[in-house]
C-alpha cells in the first residue's frame, strides 16, 4: 500500500516538472492560470453562495415553477431525483459537501407528514378560504413562513380504535 501509493504519485510529479522546465510556454502558461468558471473570474477568498432557491424555481428548467405541483415529480419523463445528481433540483445541495443528514431529514420530514395526513383532515380556522392562507417566506438561512400556520386538526383515523 506504501509503495503503491507514494511511488506512482512521486514518479507522476517528478515527470511533471520535468515536462515543465523543459517546456517553458507551458510552464508560465499554468503559472498565469486563473480560477475562471462560465467566464467569470473567481479572486482568492471569495465566498460563494448558490442560490439554490432561483435555481429550484429557474422556469428554464421547471413547468409552473412557484406552482405547488408535486405530482410533476411523479412524471417518468421528468427522472429528477434530490440526491444530488440533477443539479436543476438541489434542495440538499450536490457534491461533496451534499447535505450528509439528507436520509435523517427526509424521515424527519416523510413521517410526521404522511402521519399528520393519514390521522387528520385539516381545515383553515374561523371559515378562513384556503386562497386567503398567506403563503409569505421570511429571509434567512431557511426560507421559513413569514407568520405562524394555524390550522384546525378533524380526527380522521384515531390512533387507538374508540373506547366501547
Ligand atoms: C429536510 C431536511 C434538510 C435539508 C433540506 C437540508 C439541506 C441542506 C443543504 C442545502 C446543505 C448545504 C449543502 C451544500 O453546501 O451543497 C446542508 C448541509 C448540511 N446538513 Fe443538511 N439538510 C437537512 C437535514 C439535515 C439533518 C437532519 C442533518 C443532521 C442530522 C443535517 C446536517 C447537515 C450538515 C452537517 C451540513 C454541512 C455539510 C458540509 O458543509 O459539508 N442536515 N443541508
Amino acid at each position: 500500500m506504501l509503495g503503491g501509493g507514494s511511488e506512482t504519485s512521486a514518479t507522476t510529479l517528478d515527470w511533471a516538472m520535468a515536462e515543465m522546465v523543459k517546456n517553458p510556454r507551458i510552464l508560465k502558461k499554468v503559472q498565469d492560470e486563473k480560477c475562471e468558471i462560465n467566464g467569470y473570474e473567481i479572486p482568492v477568498d471569495t465566498k460563494i453562495i448558490v442560490n439554490a432557491w432561483a435555481i429550484n424555481r429557474d422556469p428554464k428548467y421547471w413547468r409552473n415553477p412557484d406552482c405547488f405541483e408535486p405530482e410533476r415529480f411523479l412524471d417518468d419523463n421528468l427522472g429528477v431525483d434530490y440526491k444530488g445528481n440533477h443539479f436543476e433540483y438541489i434542495p440538499f445541495g450536490a457534491g461533496r459537501r451534499i447535505c450528509p443528514g439528507m436520509a435523517f431529514g427526509m424521515a424527519n420530514v416523510e413521517l410526521p407528514l404522511a402521519m399528520f395526513l393519514y390521522h387528520f383532515d385539516w381545515k383553515l380556522p374561523a371559515g378562513m378560504k384556503h386562497e386567503e392562507l398567506d403563503m409569505s417566506e421570511s429571509f434567512g438561512a431557511t426560507a421559513r413562513r413569514n407568520g405562524d400556520l394555524f390550522v384546525v386538526p378533524v380526527i380522521k383515523r384515531p390512533l387507538l380504535p374508540p373506547v366501547k
